[in-house]
């Protein structure tokens, strides 16, 4: 066991899946620190998408980089953070990699009807017509390592029950133990 503490927790998938939600308990259970991914957006990005418009690589890239920064930050540090980015391509991820390699991904991937359902009862920047295009851009993480799928096809599943899945998979892949990396 290695005797300094932290752990990065990225928390990915499409607009409404429950990233900010769930990263936000993550946070809490794991006694540390949760950022919105939407929070480190610059303006012309948020305007852009409020529009219905679209992100391309091009408006991700510095975004991603301040992500990546943030999750480099808590590594140098010591610290807990969890951090709800959609981060939907493997270029994308590999760019929040750069800032901890041993980076832990959580995926949320709702059946795509229930994520219609939950954008159209929120108030929310992002429009309900950008999901078709979350869903068009997004490049499953699955094998890709250190990186846990939650995957509620079948109906919607409690958040608290999502984290604490992903909790004892931590565990299971002896990740961390709820003090310190393993
Ligand atoms: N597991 C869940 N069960 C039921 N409702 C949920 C669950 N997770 C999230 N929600 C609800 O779905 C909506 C979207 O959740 P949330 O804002 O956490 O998603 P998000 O991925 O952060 O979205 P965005 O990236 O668009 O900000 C919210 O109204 C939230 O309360
Ligand atoms: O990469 C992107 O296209 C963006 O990060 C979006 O995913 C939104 O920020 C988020 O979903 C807010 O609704």
């Amino acid at each position: 066991m290695k005797d300094t503490q932290g752990l990065n927790v990225l928390v990915m998938g499409v607009s409404g899946s429950g990233k900010t939600t769930i990263g936000r308990m993550l946070a809490q259970e794991l006694a540390g620190e949760f950022i919105d991914g939407d929070d480190l957006h610059p303006q012309n990005n948020i305007d852009k998408m409020r529009q219905g418009i679209p992100l391309n690589d091009g408006d991700r890239q510095p975004w991603l980089s301040k992500v990546a920064e943030c999750f480099a930050t808590a590594k140098r540090q010591g610290k807990i953070r969890v951090i709800a980015c959609s981060a939907l391509k493997r270029q994308y991820r590999d760019v929040l990699r750069s800032g901890d390699s041993k980076l832990c991904t959580l995926f949320l991937n709702p059946d795509p009807q229930l994520l219609k359902k939950r954008m159209l009862s929120r108030e929310h920047f992002m429009p309900t017509a950008l999901l078709q295009s979350q869903l068009d851009t997004l490049e499953s993480p699955t094998g890709e390592g250190l990186t846990f799928e939650y995957q509620s096809a079948s109906g919607d599943i409690s958040a608290q029950h999502i984290t604490s899945a992903f909790l004892s998979w931590l565990l299971e892949e002896r990740i961390y133990n709820g003090k310190q990396e393993i």
